[in-house]
C-alpha cells in the first residue's frame, strides 16, 4: 500500500512562553502544501527493514516512519513485519515538516492496511509523541495552531487564485537550536485575526519570530525573501525554523526566477489542493 505524504508551510509564527517540559507554547497557521514523499509498505516474512532514496535524510534507523512502526507495535503485537520503503522529495529540516508527515502518514497506513481500529484520540496522542506538528498532518487542513503545535482549529483560509515559490537554499536549521535562540513574546494582534484580513495586509503584520535569528545567521536567506517581494510577491516568509522561504505570488503573476544558486525549488499551484 502506498501513500503521499505531504509538507506544510507557516502563514506567522509566534513563541509566546517557554514552558516547564522545555517545549515552547506557539501560535502559527499550518497550511498544506502539495509537494509529496512517496511512502510503501509491503508485509514482509523476515524482519521489519526500511530504505529510504531520494533526498539524504539521515540514518535509516532513526526514520519516524520506523519509530511511528515501532510505537505502535508496541501496543499491537499484531502488527506484522514490513518492507518500508520511503522515497523523499520534501528538502530536510527544511522547516517543511516532512518528517513529521511521513510519521503520521505511517500511523494512518499501519492503521488502514492491518485494519487495528485504532482510536482517533490515540493516534493523535502516538502523532504528539513522534513530533509536535506530526498531529496536524492528521488533518491536513488550514488550521490556527497553539500549544506545542498540536492544538489544532481548522480555519477557513483559501489561497485559491494564488501560487506559491518555494526556495530552499539546502541549509539543515536545527529546529531545537532555534528556539534556544528566541525570546518568546506575546504579539500585539492573533495570528488569526491577520490571515483572515486581506493577504495584502499580510506584509506589514504577519511575521515569523525565527527570521531574525535565521536571518542574521545565513543573510542569503533574508536575500531570498527580499528577491520574492521584488519578483511581485504579495506576501513572503520563511516556513517555521527556516531554512525555506515562499513567496504567494497572484495566480497570473509571470515569475521571472533564475535558480542561479542551484537551491532546490517548486512553484506550487494552490488551486489543486
Ligand atoms: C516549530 C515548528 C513550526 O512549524 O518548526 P518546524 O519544524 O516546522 O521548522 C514545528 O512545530 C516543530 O515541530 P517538530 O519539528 O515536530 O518539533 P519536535 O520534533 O517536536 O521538537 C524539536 C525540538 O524543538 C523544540 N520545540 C519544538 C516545538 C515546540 N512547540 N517547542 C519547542 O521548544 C524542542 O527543543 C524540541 O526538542
Ligand atoms: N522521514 C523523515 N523525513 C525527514 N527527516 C527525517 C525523517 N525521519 C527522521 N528525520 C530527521 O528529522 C529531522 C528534521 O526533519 P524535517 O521534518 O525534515 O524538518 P523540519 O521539522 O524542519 O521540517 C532531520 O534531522 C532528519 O534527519
Amino acid at each position: 500500500m502506498i501513500t503521499f505524504p505531504n509538507c506544510k508551510i507557516n502563514l506567522g509564527l509566534n513563541i509566546l512562553r517557554k514552558r516547564e517540559d522545555g517545549f515552547h507554547d506557539l501560535e502559527t497557521v499550518f497550511f498544506p502544501i502539495n509537494l509529496q514523499d512517496a511512502l510503501e509498505i509491503v508485509p514482509s516474512s523476515t524482519k521489519t527493514q526500511i530504505t529510504v532514496t531520494g533526498i539524504a535524510a539521515g540514518n535509516p534507523e532513526n526514520n519516524l516512519c520506523l519509530k511511528a512502526y515501532l510505537l505502535v507495535k508496541k501496543d499491537y503485537p499484531q502488527l506484522p513485519a514490513i518492507t518500508i520503503h520511503l522515497h523523499k522529495a520534501i528538502p530536510i529540516g527544511a522547516g517543511l515538516g516532512g518528517g513529521s508527515a511521513d510519521a503520521a502518514f505511517m500511523l494512518q497506513l499501519l492503521n488502514t492496511k492491518f485494519y487495528l481500529h485504532i482510536p482517533g484520540d490515540k493516534i493523535f496522542d502516538y502523532a504528539l509523541q513522534l513530533g509536535s506538528d506530526c498531529s496536524f498532518f492528521l488533518l491536513n487542513k488550514p488550521c490556527l495552531a497553539s500549544g506545542r503545535g498540536e492544538v489544532l482549529e481548522p480555519i477557513n483560509l483559501s489561497l485559491s487564485g494564488h501560487k506559491i515559490l518555494l526556495i530552499n537554499p539546502g541549509i539543515h536549521v536545527s529546529t531545537a537550536e532555534a528556539f534556544k535562540k528566541i525570546i518568546p513574546a506575546i504579539p500585539a494582534k492573533k495570528i488569526n485575526d491577520i490571515v483572515l484580513q486581506p493577504i495584502e495586509t499580510w506584509k506589514e503584520e504577519l511575521g515569523n519570530d525565527f527570521e531574525n535569528y535565521v536571518f542574521e545567521r545565513y543573510p542569503h536567506v533574508k536575500k531570498i525573501k527580499e528577491d520574492l517581494y521584488q519578483k511581485g510577491a504579495v506576501y513572503a516568509a520563511m516556513s517555521g525554523s527556516g531554512s525555506t522561504v515562499f513567496g504567494i505570488f497572484k495566480k497570473d503573476e509571470i515569475i521571472n526566477y533564475k535558480n542561479e544558486q542551484r537551491f532546490f525549488y517548486k512553484l506550487i499551484n494552490v488551486a489543486r489542493l
